[in-house]
């Protein structure tokens, strides 16, 4: 199986391009566990599929490193939208992505045929309870309580396809990340669980974040989470609707248009190709 690994700001990927699926293992969840190890595989915080697709240029897969499948993931389709236009896979400057989220459009910023960067239009968040999905009354959850083993959080809500829990707080260098990420991920507000965002207010253009991914844990960066991000800025009226998330691995520029929706802008990057073996029992 041949594959390629990128990263968006260190969020790093196995992406297969695997046309119709034919000839490749069935059980993607199992195959995603063993290519994302670091120690016995590739290494990636998930394995990207590129598939066919009947309503798009091409569909995308996003399986976390835990075999979870994801419904959207905004680094990897900034570095899915750069190796269809480097490798001529499809040569358009805007590239329509089906993912589970929805048909995703990334348009690929370049220059004598490099691309320099992809600005995504992410789409509408979703803000009621139910689309979280997150347990409770009808409506949104802005700076609501929710109690974690005893002890408080203020936690905003915003999916962006897949589930977003974000917390402000004054110190991110502070926050057990590897602790307390991982029990709201699986806290049972949550029922298809979520990721976690701890964010850290620079000035109301500027806030610095760090994340504990469903399926992956701690990373260096998340395009839907700083999407998310910048959403729960203005409703808890932090931030203007553009502003720059520094995330571990760099920064991403998000505007929360006047047209409801998401636009982010960052890098993507190739690191190697390579031929995988799958050896089957
Ligand atoms: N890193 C991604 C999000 C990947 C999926 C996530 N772990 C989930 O399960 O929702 C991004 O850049 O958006």
């Amino acid at each position: 199986m041949f594959f390629t690994k990128v990263h968006g700001l260190g969020n790093d990927f196995i992406v297969v391009n695997a046309g119709t699926g034919e000839g490749f293992p069935d059980d993607y969840a199992s195959l995603a566990v063993e290519m994302c190890d670091r120690k016995f595989g590739i290494g990636a915080d998930g394995l990207v599929l590129l598939l066919d697709s009947g309503v798009a240029d091409v569909r995308m897969r996003i399986i976390n490193s835990d075999g979870s499948e994801a419904e959207m993931c905004g680094n990897a389709i900034r570095c899915v939208a750069k190796y269809l236009y480097e490798h001529n896979i499809v040569r358009k400057e805007e590239i329509k992505v089906e993912t589970l989220a929805g048909i995703i459009a990334p348009q690929v910023l370049h220059q004598d045929g490099k691309v320099q960067a992809v600005k995504v239009d992410m789409g509408y968040p979703r803000l009621e309870r139910t689309e979280i999905p997150m347990l409770g009354p009808a409506g949104q959850v802005v700076g609501e309580n929710l109690e974690v083993d005893g002890e408080n959080y203020r936690i905003t809500t915003v999916s962006m396809g897949n589930p977003h829990c974000i917390i402000f707080v004054p110190d991110v260098a502070a926050v057990a990340l590897t602790e307390i990420g991982p029990r709201i991920e699986t806290h049972p507000a949550f029922p298809r669980k979520t990721n976690v965002e701890f964010v850290q207010m620079l000035s109301p253009r500027e806030v610095k974040m760090i994340v504990w991914e469903r399926g992956a844990g701690p990373t260096l960066a998340c395009g839907t989470g700083a999407c998310a991000v910048a959403v729960a800025g203005v409703l808890n009226g932090l931030t203007e609707r553009k502003v720059t998330v520094h995330l571990p691995g760099g920064p991403l520029e998000i505007e929360w248009a006047e047209n409801g929706k998401l636009y982010m802008t960052g890098p993507a990057t190739e690191v190697f190709h390579g031929e995988y073996t799958v050896y089957k029992p």
